[in-house]
């Protein structure tokens, strides 16, 4: 209920303001989602800037019709997602919300958490997109001892590849059947849209972990839930759903070995100041010149 009463108070309140405003801020993490019918009504809109990173709550095509800059905070946050991810990894691997949740409800079951435990140490992580963010989970990742893989459109140069002791794979689906935890770090466009459904997930190893704090909608959202009941995924984690905020009966609230959150990863007190003490500067930079005149 304080879910929705937040969304309405956001609707109204943009909409009262829209067809005044210069610029746009909106987050991500609870969009107000700037369609083309709102980009039509903001008469005097110059600028869309998106508090985060990832700006598929807005409509690109019809923004740029309109002559509208788009901008967001690159980079601000790119750390606490990479923990983050690396976090909702370890905690899957381990199985440690089945154990939490005998800790808290006076269980004490060892073999029903430990029947599916299994250590980071050796197991291939792959992560699709190797971007700030992904480069960041790949470095924590390799004092881990795991076989690092990324696939990306661009290979990213020898000296880091090598440093980063992660190997270059062109082949999406060559990749997949070789990684335990894939990890999406790619942004969400028309081509990544749905990208991962059922025959994509068929490609993955049965019993494979998967984190996407990327965006929900490069999943079929359906094919994640039925393949974390068949059990071919063992567990799915991240913060990113769709749409956002998620309903009550989007059905990654009751999947079986979900790590699931609101969406969250980049929000941590750190990356609220990173993004915004960069979004001033991003702000002051267009309009100084005018108010300088
Ligand atoms: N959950 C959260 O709070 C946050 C989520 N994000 C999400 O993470 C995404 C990645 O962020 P960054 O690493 O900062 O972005 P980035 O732009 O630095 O990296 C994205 C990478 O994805 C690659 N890529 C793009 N399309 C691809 C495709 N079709 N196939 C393979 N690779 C492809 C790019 O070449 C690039 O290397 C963002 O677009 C955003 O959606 C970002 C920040 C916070």
């Amino acid at each position: 209920q304080k879910t929705n009463q937040s969304c309405t108070l956001i609707a109204t309140e943009l909409e009262k303001h829209i067809a005044d405003a210069h610029v746009l801020i909106t987050t991500p993490f609870h969009p107000a989602y700037v369609s083309a019918d709102r980009i039509r009504r903001g008469k005097n809109l110059e600028l869309l800037l998106t508090a985060g990173i990832g700006s598929d709550h807005i409509e690109l095509p019809a923004a740029a019709a309109a002559g509208l800059t788009v901008a967001e905070v690159t980079g601000s946050n790119t750390v606490s997602v990479a923990e983050d991810q690396l976090m909702r990894i370890l905690v899957l691997m381990r199985n440690f919300l089945p154990g939490h949740h005998q800790a808290i409800s006076g269980e004490w079951d060892l073999a029903g958490i430990a029947h599916r435990a299994y250590d980071l140490e050796g197991k291939t992580v792959g992560t699709v997109g190797a971007g700030r963010i992904g480069k960041l989970l790949l470095q924590r990742l390799k004092p881990f001892g795991c076989n690092l893989l990324y696939h990306d459109r661009l290979r990213v140069d020898a000296a880091l590849e090598e440093e980063l002791g992660a190997a270059f794979e062109e082949d999406l689906d060559a990749m997949l059947p070789k990684c335990d935890v894939v990890v999406l770090n790619m942004p969400l466009t028309e081509k990544t849209k749905g990208m991962f459904n059922k025959e994509k997930i068929a490609k993955m190893k049965k019993g494979v972990i998967i984190v996407n704090n990327a965006r929900g909608a490069i999943m079929d959202t359906q094919a994640v839930a039925d393949a974390c009941k068949s059990g071919h995924i063992a567990g799915y984690g991240g913060d990113v759903w769709y749409p956002q905020p998620a309903p009550k009966e989007h059905p990654w609230r009751y999947m079986p070995n979900n790590a699931m959150t609101p969406h969250i990863s980049g929000t941590t007190i750190d990356g609220q100041v990173s993004r915004t003490t960069q979004q001033a500067p991003s702000l002051a930079s267009r309009y100084a010149p005018l108010a300088n005149r």
